[in-house]
């Protein structure tokens, strides 16, 4: 029997991340195949022809899973009844600035949208906040959203995730799906730690440690960690635009590991409240390696046993 549609949410739908978005969900990039979708895109009134356009253009692709387009500029009708909420909505940073310098306009977005989706999203909706600065406005939106279960409001790490294994891929010219299990620790900014000390690849002689095969552990100490740190700002300055087509999809791959989960042995990082573990103050949203079942994210636990610089997990250093 055929599924019932997902509704998915995605603001800013008219700008460059969702334009990337929007077909990958309708092509079943981020709830599966088999997942028939109704999506729900939201702007603001300056974006209105634009993000009827990219109804229009959704229409036009006759996507199979497609059972419904709602393109509205009102937050209540986008996000009545919605089961995922991706936040995309929100102003991005140009050269150099830094992801807080966003954080004055972006914020009040998060404070005013939280209320509407707390009132009118369907009950157990997951939450993803993209929109910089992203754990500042993921926090703010749990703070205003309270009934919101907190375990429901995450942010995205995952593309600094996905930077982490891409880099490592390179270095050692292997399939960036043989390699696992780099952890992006506190925030998704140029504070954040990206770890390889429990990372492998997937080698013709089994699981090997990264550190063992790279053997270069200047590299992985030094450069492997900026230019991850960095890249962010790297991708603004060669497009002049900041990146979308690879957000995107780290958008779908946290979506869809988190409702699918994780496959054995794997973990990603996620943007999560803090339960305190890995003595991260409780309540805040930090990026942790988790691995998700039945469409709830668990911290790993016992990864700390390699020492990681502890001026990353300093609270003035993830706050921002
Ligand atoms: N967490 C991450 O890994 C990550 C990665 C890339 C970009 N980002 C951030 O994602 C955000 C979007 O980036 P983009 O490149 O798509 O920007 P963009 O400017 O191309 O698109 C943003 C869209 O949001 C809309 N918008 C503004 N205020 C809104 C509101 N109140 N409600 C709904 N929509 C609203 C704009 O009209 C625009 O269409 C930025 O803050 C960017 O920094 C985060
Ligand atoms: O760097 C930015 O401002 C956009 C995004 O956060 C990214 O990491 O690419």
């Amino acid at each position: 029997m055929a599924k019932e549609p997902v509704r998915v949410l995605v603001t800013g739908a008219a700008g460059q991340i969702g334009y990337a978005l929007v077909p990958m969900i309708a092509r079943g990039v981020m709830l599966g195949t088999d997942q028939p979708v109704i999506l729900h895109m939201l702007d603001i009134p300056p974006a209105a022809e634009a993000l009827n356009g990219v109804k229009m253009e959704l229409v036009d692709a006759a996507f199979p899973l497609l059972k419904g387009v709602v393109a509205t500029t009102d937050a209540v009708e986008a996000c009545t009844g919605v089961n995922i909420a991706v936040m995309v909505g929100g102003f991005p940073r140009k050269e150099g600035m830094e992801r807080k310098d966003v954080m004055s306009k972006n914020v009040s977005i998060y404070k005013a949208q939280a209320s509407a989706l707390e009132q009118h999203a369907a009950p157990n909706c997951k939450v993803l906040v993209v929109a910089n600065p992203a754990n500042t406005n993921a926090l703010i939106l749990k703070e205003f959203a309270p009934s919101i279960p907190a375990k429901n409001i995450t942010c995205l790490t995952r593309l600094d995730h996905n930077r982490a294994l891409g880099q490592i891929s390179e270095k050692l010219n292997v399939q960036v799906s043989d390699v696992k299990n780099v952890i992006i620790w506190g925030n998704h900014s140029s504070s954040q730690y990206p770890d390889v000390n429990h990372a492998t690849v997937n080698t013709a002689a089994g699981e090997k440690p990264v550190r063992e095969l790279v053997k270069d552990d200047a590299w992985l100490n030094g450069e492997f960690i900026t230019t991850v740190q960095q890249r962010g700002a790297a991708i603004i300055k060669a497009r002049k635009l900041s990146s979308a087509l690879s957000a995107a999809s780290s958008a779908c791959d946290h979506i869809r590991d988190w409702v699918l989960g994780t496959p054995e042995g794997t973990w990603v990082s996620m943007g999560v409240y803090s339960d305190g573990s890995y003595n991260v103050p409780a309540g805040l949203i930090y990026s942790f390696p988790v691995t998700c079942r039945n469409g709830e994210w668990t911290i790993v636990q016992g990864t700390d046993a390699i020492l990681y610089p502890m001026s990353f997990l300093s609270p003035i250093a993830f706050c921002f």
